[in-house]
């Protein structure tokens, strides 16, 4: 699972004794989860347990190296409009999360495509008038024929109350992991801890 939006050490490291696998830091400056100024780099390098998502919307190369290298991330998601070449100049040791903002009735093949090679993994998202971390749903059901060969996150909206619509919808796909953000928030950027712990028992069924 990844947690998304995350702005206090604090709670990231609540979240690696949580077991969650990744969390994600907004460097998109629009966002109010955006993380400068909220985390020092040094301290967020320092932590370990739970891989690092820097999460950016059409950044510069340099914005993107310089962020990599300062807060230790070990993987970048890029949810703006970033082409194959863009990440091939790049050229940055972390591995790469695309974003494709969906409504549900697209041709997710031709999108991911010219992707394959340039791309870690995939992850698909809400398309909403704002970039990320609406609280709003797709139509999964179009991923449900997509042949995809390549790890992908589900996220977009899914929150506490969508356990039993999860694990339907896991159960016949190949989902590699969960995202989730401002489902599980009492303010942009605060993640409420013990819905977070609820939540992943109840998709354990525990
Ligand atoms: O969370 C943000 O504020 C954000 C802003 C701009 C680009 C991406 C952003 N979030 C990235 C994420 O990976 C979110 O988890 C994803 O959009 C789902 O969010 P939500 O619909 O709130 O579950």
């Amino acid at each position: 699972m990844k947690v998304c939006g995350m702005t206090q050490l604090q709670q990231v490291a609540q979240l690696a004794a949580l077991g969650v696998d990744y969390a994600g830091f907004i460097f998109y400056p629009a966002s109010p989860r955006y993380v400068a100024g909220k985390i020092e780099p040094a301290a967020l390098k320092a932590l370990a347990g739970i891989k690092k998502v820097g999460v950016f919307v059409n950044a510069t190369v340099e914005t993107i190296r310089e962020t990599v290298a300062a807060y230790g991330l070990e993987a970048v998601q890029l949810h703006g409009e970033e082409t194959p070449e863009f990440i091939r100049s790049l050229n940055i040791n972390a591995k790469i999360i695309k974003v494709f903002r969906l409504k549900g009735d697209e041709d997710i093949a031709g999108l991911t495509d010219p992707f394959e090679k340039e791309a870690a993994a995939f992850l698909f998202d809400t398309k909403a008038k704002e970039y990320g971390g609406t609280g709003q749903k797709f139509d999964w059901s179009a991923l449900r024929s997509a042949v995809l060969g390549k790890s992908w996150f589900l996220s977009g909206g899914i929150g506490p109350k969508d356990i039993t619509d999860l694990k339907s919808f896991l159960a016949d796909q190949e989902v590699y992991a969960l995202d989730v953000n401002s489902r599980f928030e009492t303010a942009p950027g605060i993640k409420d801890m013990g819905l977070i712990e609820k939540f992943i028992k109840g998709l354990k069924g525990e």
